[in-house]
């Protein structure tokens, strides 16, 4: 099948590359030129594991292209796939307008049916809005073009997306037209040998089913976050609350790990997105702001720790930083809590020492060479004449380190985990100061 993908970020990339991997002719268009001249040349703008491989392999095999003309897009694909950013506008709601400029370039190139499928995350109504513009568009031209417009919505999590892709819990696919419920259908078939996944349903409630996702599953981890808050009071662990709530599988294991906040592209901008939508038509959903409020609060908690850990003088003094990503097997920092940890201690009069395994350039992209910022060859080196440790990505490689060095590195032995990767009792047994999220008391929220 031919299928057309306007947005070559993570999520276009990744749908274009898998799409074209079990078989069909892809065309990626995106309307940035630097990106599209990397593409061709095979040079892949994000770190995605096995993206490389699969975008070289189907470029190779002429399935999959990449461009900037929209007309050659909408020309190719009788799926139109919308895969562009939808990040908040000014009040918190999701802003549009790439994917309204999506539609009207379709609608201003279209000669044949086309079926229009939302793949960004966007808020009920939407698929209304991008009817209204195709509409629009065609009705200017006096063109009687025929098209559906479909919402299938995208669950995938960075640094795991080829697999959630290629593997999917499900595919939400929201339609009013029982013909493009069957052609969505056989596109998504590969994917769906071993059961049935897709659950067609109506446009509107495909839609919501994205953003409840993503809520539940922010909601889970700020509630963790408030109960880890609460056991430093009552000199509880939350590692122990943890594993023996998780142990019922009415709980279950899975996004209850608490640590110093929620990051990311989605979880932020969705729960917000939602709260908008709900205040939109009156109805005040108090458990999103909360959740949200909560995650604001969380991030600055490594800050608090370390502030009163050193008397409040910060200034002057180093602090190495473990992880900038906001959260393993990715280079994306948006939103990630190492910002605004960063910030903090920058402000306070602080130098940080930073590594990442993959996120140096982004960090560099984003903070250029600010004066209170070095970023590291190694984790052991972002140690040297550094006051305190503070841990805020569980990468692998930050799991198990040589504590005896990093004592002898380190000008006092404190470490500041955000991620709960170590044991406060063997720590302190070695004579470090350890602050974890919610191990015992040590309440500094
Ligand atoms: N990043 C993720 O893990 C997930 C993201 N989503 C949702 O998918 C959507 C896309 O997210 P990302 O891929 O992360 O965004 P991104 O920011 O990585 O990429 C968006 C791309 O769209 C391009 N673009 C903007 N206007 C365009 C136009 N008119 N025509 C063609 N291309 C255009 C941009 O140049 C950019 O390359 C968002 O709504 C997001 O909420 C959903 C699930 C997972
Ligand atoms: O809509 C989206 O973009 C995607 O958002 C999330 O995926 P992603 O943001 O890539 O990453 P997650 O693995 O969900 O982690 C998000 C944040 O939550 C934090 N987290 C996660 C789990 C947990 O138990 N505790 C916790 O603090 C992570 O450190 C990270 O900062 C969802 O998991 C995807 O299903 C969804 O498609």
């Amino acid at each position: 099948m031919k299928v057309t993908i306007y947005g070559s970020g993570y999520v276009g990339l990744v749908t274009g590359a898998c799409l074209a991997e079990v078989g069909n002719q892809v065309l990626c268009v995106d309307v940035d030129a630097d990106k599209i001249d990397a593409l061709n040349r095979g040079e892949i703008p994000i770190h995605e594991p096995g993206l490389d491989e699969l975008i070289h392999a189907n470029m190779k095999s002429g399935r999959l292209a990449f461009s900037l003309d929209a007309k050659q897009g909408v020309d190719h694909g009788l799926f139109q796939f919308i895969a562009v950013g939808t990040p908040p506008d000014e009040d918190g709601s999701a802003d549009l307008r790439h994917v309204l400029t999506v539609a009207r370039s379709i609608a201003e190139h279209m000669t044949d049916y086309r079926i229009i499928v939302n793949k960004s995350t966007v808020p009920v109504g939407t698929a209304d809005a991008v009817r209204d513009a195709v509409q629009n568009g065609l009705t200017e031209r006096a063109s009687q073009g025929d098209f559906d417009v479909v919402s299938n919505p995208e669950f995938l999590k960075e640094g795991a997306a080829i697999e959630d892709f290629m593997k999917p819990d499900r595919v939400v696919v929201g339609t009013d037209n029982p013909r493009t419920g069957e052609l969505m259908r056989a596109l998504y078939a590969p994917f769906n040998r071993n059961h049935d996944r897709v659950m067609l349903m109506d446009i509107r409630s495909a839609e919501l089913t994205k953003y409840a996702a993503n809520a539940m599953l922010a909601t889970k981890i700020s509630f963790m976050n408030e109960l880890a808050n609460l056991a430093e009071h009552l000199d509880a662990d939350i590692e122990e609350v943890r594993r023996g709530i998780g142990a019922d599988p009415r709980i279950g294991y899975h996004f209850i790990y608490p640590g110093c906040g929620y990051g990311g592209s989605c979880f932020p901008k969705d729960v917000k997105a939602l709260e908008r939508t709900a205040r939109q038509v009156g109805f005040n959903a108090e458990l999103l702001g909360a959740v949200e409020a909560v995650n604001e609060r969380q991030k600055d908690v490594l800050f608090s720790k370390i502030h009163h850990h050193f008397d409040g003088q910060l200034s002057g003094r180093t602090v190495a930083l473990w992880g900038l990503a906001f959260k393993p097997n990715t280079d994306d920092m948006r939103e990630a809590s190492s910002r605004k940890l960063m910030e903090a201690l920058w402000q306070a009069g602080a130098k940080v020492r930073a590594y990442d395994p993959v996120a140096m350039d982004e960090c560099r992209r984003i903070y250029g060479d600010h004066p209170a910022l070095e970023l590291c060859e190694t984790h052991e080196h972002a140690l040297q004449d550094a006051d305190a440790l503070a841990i805020v990505t569980e990468w692998n490689v930050f799991r198990s380190p040589d504590f005896e060095s990093l004592r002898q590195h380190l000008k006092q032995p404190v470490i500041f985990d955000g991620r709960n990767l170590y044991d406060p009792e063997m720590l302190d047994k070695s004579g470090f100061s350890y602050y974890g999220i919610g191990r015992g008391k040590n309440a500094t929220s």
